[in-house]
């Protein structure tokens, strides 16, 4: 039988609906436009985002459990972007504990999809299983004609207790797609096709439900892994963004409201003003302040070479910043960041 949670946390659905002969997945519920309602079915943009609790998810799509038994948890249930440091450990705390259960096979976040991306990077870079640890979000809030959250959700499940699945890493499924956390990012604000990796491309598609995919399991080249078991605060990085004339005092400002890091969006392949450079140098010298070049550009990789601080690679910059985090959380001194980045370049 599923393992049982503290009441609180737990809701499930009619004990008699348990079928023994399937797979057991776990759903994460956070927010976001998936669980979404507006006004009338016709508006798609400016409705309360995180309004539904993940009971309701889950009765939306009965066909989910012609796949899986599930059971939903409720972390939290907000628009992605009051996602905090604090609810991103919770839930990887919890999906670890899942994913240890002999009787979890898989699970399921939901998701909004603004900061999906940064959500689903940080459990690949903190959870070491070969159960697959699924992404899902929607476009479209759920009350909206055609909603893309009910058909996101039972393909997400389906992929989570798919045996197929393990050893993919964290994944993402919106629009058909299943892709790789590592490598995926928003490129639309507005459009059910919008998580791309456009160098990397997809892992694979759903046909019918069913999860197909190009290739057998791979993982990102150098990938790290970061033990977050005991943590419970994360270092406070700051991104900042790069532009003709940009101000160089607001990296200084960052890093005097408490910044143990910065990360540039920078110009091209990291590129920074001299002025803003100068600055940045000062505070590396004078606070250590722990600073990698991204860059603005939706694709594309910095050196990891860089005389003032580490270059990003290929990692976007709030990409580049999670992983900086984790890397100054983890205790790493100088060399061990730069290792960091440049193996997750290679
Ligand atoms: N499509 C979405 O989920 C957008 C929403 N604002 C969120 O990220 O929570």
């Amino acid at each position: 039988s599923p393992v049982i949670r503290p009441a609180t946390s737990l809701l499930v659905r009619d004990p008699t609906s348990y079928n023994a002969s399937l797979p057991n997945v776990t759903i994460f519920a956070t927010g976001g436009t998936i669980a979404g309602s507006a006004s009338s079915k016709d508006q798609t943009t400016g409705y309360q985002a995180g309004a539904l609790g993940v009971q309701v998810l889950i009765d939306a799509v009965p066909e989910i459990l012609n796949v899986s038994n599930v059971k939903g948890v409720q972390i939290a249930n907000v628009d992605s972007g009051n996602i905090t440091p604090a609810i991103l450990l919770n839930l990887t705390h919890q999906i670890q504990e899942e994913l240890a259960s002999p009787y979890c096979q898989g699970v399921v976040v939901t998701h909004g999809t603004d900061t999906l991306e940064e959500s689903a990077f940080f459990l690949d870079l903190t959870t070491r299983s070969e159960k697959p640890v699924v992404v899902v979000g929607a476009m479209r809030p759920a009350t909206a004609i055609s909603a893309d959250g009910p058909i996101n959700l039972l393909e997400a499940v389906t992929l989570a207790a798919s045996p197929g699945a393990r050893g993919r890493g964290t994944m993402v499924v919106l629009n058909d797609r299943i892709a790789s956390a590592y490598f995926t990012t928003k490129t639309n604000a507005n459009s059910l096709d919008t998580f791309k990796a456009y160098e990397q491309g997809f892992l694979g598609f759903f046909i019918n439900i069913e999860p197909i995919f190009y290739s057998t399991p791979s993982t990102p080249l150098g990938k790290p892994y970061f033990d977050v078991a005991n943590t419970t605060v994360l270092p406070q990085v700051d991104v900042l963004y790069g532009y003709q004339g940009l101000n160089p005092a607001l990296a200084t400002a960052a890093v005097a409201s408490g910044a143990k890091g910065l990360v540039l969006a920078g110009m091209g392949a990291g590129g920074w003003t001299d002025p803003g450079r100068d600055v940045i140098q000062q505070l590396v010298e004078q606070n250590e302040t722990a600073v990698v070049f991204s860059r603005r550009t939706m694709d594309g990789y910095v050196e990891p070479n860089d005389s003032v601080g580490y270059g990003g690679g290929f990692l976007s910059p709030q990409k580049a910043r999670i992983t900086l985090q984790l890397s100054l959380n983890a205790g790493y001194g100088p060399a061990q960041i730069k290792t960091v980045f440049e193996s997750s370049s290679k």
